[in-house]
């Protein structure tokens, strides 16, 4: 066998020592980015481990990872079927590669940014959530909740829902809260049982999958708003080249599958940003004194926090850049190799593995002195009158695959937040144990359930 077997080149990099066939699966332990981020201090920026059958190379280091996204040959996407939405077939655009996704994400950017991202237009579908949420946590009358990353869960899932469907639902409405809960399950489902991700499915229930058989005229007057789902059914009645991947029913699988990976990718990122801010804010009052005053002087408390006020709100800022330091998906998405390349003098063989320790990226000491401390003033001038840029944060990466949602997320996070910061006092639960800032296991790095006391504040 060993004979016969075709050579393959090997990836010329140092990395730690594995045993045979499994590698170094075993020597990952409970955190994978810690250990790689250990590995990461001992080998250098790029190294390679092996994980079972696949090789995977480490990047670990700032340049290094802004240097590899911006190159085409490593934008391909190690295909994760925990995340595919059909078993035969890739669609969307978070698992897909070439042209289909180029066609998809191209549309998907344009779209997104005319409809409305960072326009009044998406301010005020998300002000609606923003109040429907403040109201049901003032009914409370300040009373611990020990689930308050639900509410946020439907908040933010019915905001993307709104943006995509143009409808939204009563935040008690059964088929919301079944899919904020299915989306905030799979992602910390996701690293404890891979496979158990099959959630998407169920969108198909939502997602107006009989248009495949309707003709997609009829689907338009189904859809009377003007939201994401129209303009793409739009595109597909006026696109009449058999190649693309709007063509004909069969763009109907691409819908389902783009609308899937936007709630995949956007809903309980969002979700679970926010939820973490609370901890932090728990566990350092003076983060939210710091906040309130804030928002006081620019609004003076008589008008709610808008979009428009962010250049006079330098400290809020920070406090998202913070907040998106924490890196929820320690690994950020796999990409993979799509033609042998040679990076750095380093061959690297099609289909090898890339993992961005974007974890280690933002807790480096080297770069950040006191990662561990939530600190938003390291964004801040020492006056922290301005925020400073700091080329070291990169929570969406960059490149090609960069996060598309970038913008929403910004907006919702901050419009959130601060509005709820706004409204209410938010407080430790005396009668509830320590608070654990250590996060669940799982895909994305979730807060372990906490209590917590929202009390509405006299204005
Ligand atoms: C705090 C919130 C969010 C964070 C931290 C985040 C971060 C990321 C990261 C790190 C990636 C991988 C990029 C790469 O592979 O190079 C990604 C991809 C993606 N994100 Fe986000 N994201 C967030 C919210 C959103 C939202 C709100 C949406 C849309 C509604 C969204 C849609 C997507 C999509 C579709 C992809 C796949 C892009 C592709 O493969 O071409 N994300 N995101």
């Amino acid at each position: 066998y060993f004979a016969l077997k075709p050579k393959k080149r090997s990836i010329n990099l140092p990395g730690p020592w594995g045993l045979p066939i499994v590698g170094n699966a075993f020597q990952i332990g409970k955190w994978m980015h810690i250990t790689m981020g250990k590995w990461g201090m001992k080998y250098g920026p790029l190294y390679k481990v092996k994980l079972g059958p696949l090789e995977a190379v480490v990047i670990s280091d700032h340049q290094v990872a802004k240097e590899m996204l911006a190159m085409d040959a490593f934008v391909g996407r190690a295909m994760m079927k925990e995340f595919t939405l059909y078993e035969k077939e890739v669609v969307g655009i978070v698992n897909t590669e070439g042209e289909l996704w180029e066609q998809q994400r191209r549309f998907v950017v344009r779209q997104l940014r005319d409809f409305g991202f960072g326009k009044t237009s998406m301010e005020s579908i998300i002000m609606e959530e923003v109040n429907e949420l403040g109201n049901k946590l003032a009914e409370l009358k300040g009373e611990p909740i020990s689930n308050v990353k639900t509410f946020l869960s439907l908040a933010t899932v019915n905001s993307l829902w709104s943006i995509v469907a143009g409808t939204r639902y009563s935040l008690d409405d059964p088929k919301l809260r079944d899919l904020a809960h299915r989306l905030s399950g799979a992602f910390t489902e996701v690293g404890k049982n891979t496979g158990a991700l099959f959630f998407v499915k169920w969108l198909k229930h939502i997602v107006p999958e009989s248009c495949a058989t309707i003709v997609f005229g009829e689907c338009l007057q189904i859809w009377l708003h003007l939201d994401f789902i129209d303009v793409y059914l739009k595109e597909v009645k006026s696109t009449n080249d058999p190649s693309s991947s709007f063509y004909g029913a069969a763009a109907e699988k691409q819908l389902i599958g783009v609308v899937a990976d936007l709630f995949q990718a956007g809903a309980d990122s969002t979700a679970s940003t926010l939820s973490w801010a609370i901890v932090h804010i728990l566990n350092n009052p003076e983060i939210l004194r710091k906040l309130q005053a804030e928002i006081k002087e620019v609004t003076g408390n008589s008008r709610p926090v808008s979009l428009s006020d962010r250049p006079k709100m330098p400290y809020s800022l920070a406090m998202i850049n913070e907040m998106l330091r924490l890196t929820l998906a320690p690994l950020g998405a796999p990409h993979s190799v799509i033609k042998d390349t040679e990076y750095r003098g380093v061959f690297l063989p099609k289909g090898t593995l890339l993992l961005f320790n974007l974890h280690f990226l933002h807790h480096d000491p080297r770069v950040w002195g006191d990662p561990d401390n939530f600190r938003p003033e390291r964004f801040l001038t020492p006056d922290e009158k301005s925020v400073v840029k700091n080329e070291y944060l990169n929570p969406f990466m960059v490149g090609r695959r960069q996060c598309p949602g970038e913008t929403l997320a910004r907006d919702t996070l901050f419009l959130f937040l601060f509005n709820l910061v706004q409204k209410f006092d938010i407080s430790k639960d005396p009668s509830s144990s320590e608070l654990d800032l250590e996060p669940e296991t799982g895909f994305a790095l979730q807060p372990k359930p906490y209590n917590v006391i929202f009390r509405e504040r006299k204005l």
